[in-house]
């Protein structure tokens, strides 16, 4: 491939080709010749015309219709013939792993001047490297996989294992040991939930809502209980295909008949010998489509069971279509008599509810965590859409109205990660029971105002479709990212539980702690 040489130009010479057939234009400082892409533009050949456009400096205008990646693509990029001489452009990529230099776009503890009490040098330095990683080995395939709707690559998967960052994501604990986290930047006994809560952030950066649940989030949440509850025959084979990204995991509670009301599942399973006959199904399963092992719910003969379920004979799956991307996975799962040896049983039998409950705790941390990191880049494209975009001749920003919404988007985002902050300190302060014990409430009070949906992302979500206008409502284009996070957004209200039933179980925990004593 030969590299074409880009010559200087004046701004008097660009003016002279400002014709059909003969049109040039400047875009920060670099020149472009449209004439044989005119007819090609999906804007139309006049807008490049016009007047004050042909031989122009266009810049205002193209910025004020096109994201800054349209000029990296390489069909675009080659329409470039040259640059203005002695002139230098203003308008600069990010180099990789770059933290972004928009206020409010980076939570407080990455923002240029600004401290944390809770992350230290190491945080840093994993920050940094998981930013790196996941722009430059998910970003691309995130993308392909939100429009296709398959399944994340074998070849991402197994760099995300090589990396043991699907290990991570389920948090600290023993199946850290012995493994090399992000090429040793962190000891498995020093990995804590701040460096989990990096994984999920930067992860949420480079991934669409649908795409984030593809990166084999079933398995984060499905995993634990094979850890906490499994045989160790079980463990042996289960835990190391499964977190080397051989094979698929999907947690299988929810069905038609029941969601957040988990005592009222419906699939039975019957004891026989030394297996379990399992009949019944499953709905919204994440990962379901494409996964190998179903951490499941079952009622049996003394209350609530939970075992892992092979795909295999009796197992059929099929994807649902929802509002966000089938790269999710996201299935109906039917189990028509299914044998599963008694071996697979995770947890007391009859006892079920106690391993489903403690699990949900860290699940619904996670959705959190992944939430608030989209909720922050809406407002990161909020803040230079309105600075960018000029409207009776003046930047969006310079209308008071859109000011009052991006003050209540960013009071929002830093509500939201402020208190995720408060509640990690805690985890990496408690063992599991105390977390069992003391955060149920307050992740579940988290996650209604995170999902916070309700109060926080949905609104966030409805202040910049207003904000981007039309734009907000097309897939592609300007407003891309704000189209997608407003279809996707209402998932965390949902997900792990719905955000009115978490809210309640807060209020009711902290109910049943009120001291006896305590009168106004
Ligand atoms: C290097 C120069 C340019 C390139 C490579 C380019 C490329 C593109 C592309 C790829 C789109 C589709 C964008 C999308 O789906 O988001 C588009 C749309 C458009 N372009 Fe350009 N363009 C250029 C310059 C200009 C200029 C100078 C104008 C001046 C007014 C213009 C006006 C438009 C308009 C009006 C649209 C439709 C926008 C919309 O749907 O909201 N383009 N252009």
């Amino acid at each position: 491939m030969t590299t074409r040489q880009l010559k200087e130009f004046t701004r008097d010479e660009v003016a002279k080709h400002n014709t059909e057939g003969d049109l040039w234009i400047i875009v920060d400082t670099k020149v472009y010749d449209m004439s044989r892409f005119v007819d090609l533009h999906p804007g139309g050949p006049n807008v490049l015309l016009a007047e004050t456009v042909a031989g122009t400096d266009a810049t205002q205008a193209f910025f004020s219709l096109h994201r800054h990646e349209i000029l990296l693509k390489p069909q675009y990029k080659r329409l470039q013939i040259g640059t203005i001489q002695g002139e230098e452009e203003t308008i600069k990529s990010m180099k990789p792993g770059e933290l972004s230099k928009v206020p409010y776009a980076e939570p407080t503890w990455l923002s240029n001047g600004y401290f944390s009490p809770y992350y230290t040098e190491n945080h840093r330095k994993f920050q940094k490297a998981m930013r790196e990683f996941f722009e430059a080995v998910v970003a691309p395939e995130a993308v392909t996989a939100e429009e296709t709707g398959k399944k994340i690559s074998q070849q991402v998967v197994d760099k995300m294992a090589e990396a043991n960052i699907i290990a991570m994501r389920l948090g600290p604990g023993k199946h850290l040991q012995g493994r090399t986290l992000m090429g040793g930047i962190v000891k498995p006994e020093e990995f804590d939930y701040f460096h989990e809560a990096i994984i999920h952030q930067e992860l949420a950066r480079v991934c669409s809502r649908s795409v984030v649940d593809g990166m084999l989030a079933g398995l984060v949440i499905g995993l634990p209980p094979v850890l906490n509850y499994g045989s160790e025959e079980i463990q042996k084979q289960v835990v190391p295909e499964t977190l080397s990204g051989k094979k698929y995991l999907a947690l299988a509670i929810s069905e038609s008949f029941a969601g957040s009301d988990v005592g009222g599942l419906q699939t039975f399973a019957v004891r026989d010998g030394d297996y379990w006959v399992v009949t019944g199904t499953k709905k919204w399963i994440t990962n379901g489509t494409f996964a190998d092992y179903f951490t499941t719910g079952c009622k049996t003969e003394t209350g609530f069971t939970v075992m892992l379920i092979p795909r295999g004979p009796g197992v059929s799956t099929k994807p649902i279509k929802t509002a966000y991307s089938s790269a999710a996975g996201t299935a109906f799962v039917t189990f028509d008599r299914v044998r599963v040896p008694i071996a697979n049983t995770l947890g007391p039998v009859g006892k079920g509810m106690s391993v489903i409950l403690s699990n949900f705790n860290h699940e619904r941390w996670m959705v959190c965590a992944t939430s608030i990191s989209a909720q922050r880049q809406i407002v990161e494209e909020c803040l230079k859409w309105t600075t960018q975009r000029i409207v009776f001749n003046k930047p969006l920003s310079s209308q008071a109205v859109i000011r009052a919404k991006l003050a209540s988007m960013i009071s929002r985002v830093e509500g939201c990660q402020n208190w995720f902050e408060s509640v990690t300190y805690q985890m990496n302060n408690m063992n599991y029971s105390q977390m069992s014990d003391k955060l149920a409430g307050p992740i579940g009070l988290l996650k209604q105002y995170v999902s916070f949906v309700s109060s926080t992302a949905r609104e966030t979500a409805e202040d910049a479709v207003q904000i981007f206008g039309g734009r907000g409502l097309t897939v592609t284009g300007m407003g891309k990212l704000v189209e997608s996070y407003h279809r996707s957004s209402g998932f965390d209200a949902i997900l792990a539980g719905a955000e009115d039933v978490l809210g309640d179980l807060g209020v009711r925990q902290a109910l049943r702690r009120m001291p006896r004593d305590a009168r106004l």
